[in-house]
């Protein structure tokens, strides 16, 4: 096991063809600490930077600026092979001229493992991966998903201090894919290990991490568990890049007061959020800006729960996702989704909807910054 901890870390990849093309800011000064055994999601767009941390961590890719520790050692010039950090690629780096068994037990042998004890090992992870009928197939016999559940296995044969899986179910079709996130969550409950893990989908990386760090435009968001993605998000993008259905978003919304009480209006008036007393500090500090409010789908209903407040829409729209229904109202032409029970007769006019004042979000419409958060980006 191992803490990876990265200190103003940066990278830019410089041109080759210096008249043409201009250097990349790949990753920008970030700061992050993975504790001893955590399992963390690195999440966000593609070309945000997320391969490149992990190739950084590993030694692949040299650090432009700042540091890299694992264990409390700076391990900047070290390479791969003295940090016994693993990496699972998208794109499985399989040795085509050996066998599956091969490829995953040839670091044991480079360790001088002895013959029985590899053999134990590949089989014990094949069986865990479900390859046990491919070990004697070479990788170009083997489709994407089988390609891939090797490359994953390879990692983490070798039960190193840092694993880190860079996109590793991209290729399995969806039952595969659910069966293998799983056995990666037991593999990890079982090792025990520091565990990084690249993706683009938000449900992955929720499902399996402790916590997720989400990357935008080569800059670290926000640090957090789900609850805290999901409750707190450190600005805009994070909460419409993590939550699912997304949240509804107004930019160019106002803060009001009436007879006493708070609220937040949508344009044109078409919907107001009462807002919880606490919110009173910000009231006096931006009622004549404008801010973006946003709500999750799911603290909305159609149930007034306690604390709950009512709202008005019309016209509804009602989709059908499986364990539960999404309802779309609108008004003055802004819609408004919320989660319903799956069963619901369809609604099409005015309808009555409740939500949690508690949950109204709150963003600067310049920097995109929660209002509500006093903190610092890196963590
Ligand atoms: N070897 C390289 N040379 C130049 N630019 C690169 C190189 N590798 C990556 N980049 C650029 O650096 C940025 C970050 O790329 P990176 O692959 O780390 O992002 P990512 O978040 O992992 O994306 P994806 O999910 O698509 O793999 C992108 O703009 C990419 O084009």
């Amino acid at each position: 096991m191992a803490e990876v901890v990265l200190r103003n870390v940066k990278k830019i990849y410089q041109s080759r063809q210096k008249k043409k093309k201009e250097d990349v800011l790949a990753v920008k000064n970030l700061n992050l600490t993975i504790q001893d055994g955590e399992f963390l999601a690195l999440l966000g767009p593609s070309g945000c930077g997320k391969t490149t941390t992990l190739r950084m961590i590993v030694g692949l890719e040299s650090i432009t600026e700042g540091e890299i520790l694992i264990d409390g050692k700076v391990v900047n010039s070290w390479n791969p092979a003295q940090r016994n950090v693993a990496m699972a690629f998208e794109t499985y780096a399989l040795y085509t001229h050996l066998t599956v068994r091969e490829n995953l037990g040839l670091c044991l042998k480079a360790k001088n493992v002895q013959p029985q004890e590899i053999e134990k090992q590949v089989n014990h992870i094949a069986e865990i991966l479900k390859i046990t009928d491919i070990l004697n197939v070479r990788p170009s016999h083997l489709s994407g998903g089988q390609q891939q559940r090797v490359s994953l296995g390879r990692a983490l044969i070798r039960r190193p201090s840092v694993t880190m899986l860079d996109e590793p179910l991209s290729h399995l079709d969806a039952a595969l894919r659910l069966e293998t996130r799983i056995e990666i969550k037991r593999i990890h409950q079982r090792v025990k290990g520091t565990f990084i893990y690249v993706t683009h989908d938000q449900l992955e990386a929720l499902a399996l991490a402790d916590r997720v760090a989400v990357m935008n435009f080569a800059e670290l968001q926000q640090v957090g568990t789900r609850k805290e993605l999901f409750e707190q998000p450190a600005n805009v993008f994070v909460a419409d890049f993590v939550g699912e259905p997304p949240i509804n978003l107004y930019y160019q919304s106002t803060l009001e007061e009436q007879d006493g009480e708070l609220y937040a209006v949508t344009p044109q008036g078409a919907y107001r959020f009462q807002l919880v007393p606490q919110k009173r500090r910000l009231l006096e500090n931006h009622q004549k800006e404008k801010v973006t409010l946003g709500i999750r789908p799911q603290h909305i209903g159609l149930e007034q729960k306690p604390g709950y407040v009512p709202l008005s829409g019309k016209g509804a729209l009602f989709e059908f996702l499986g364990e539960y229904g999404y309802l779309t109202v609108h008004n003055q032409g802004l819609d408004l989704s919320l989660l319903t029970p799956a069963d619901i007769e369809s609604h099409s006019e005015q309808i009555d909807i409740f939500y949690d004042p508690h949950k109204v979000l709150l963003f600067d419409s310049e920097s995109g910054e929660n209002l509500a958060l006093n903190r610092t980006k890196n963590i």
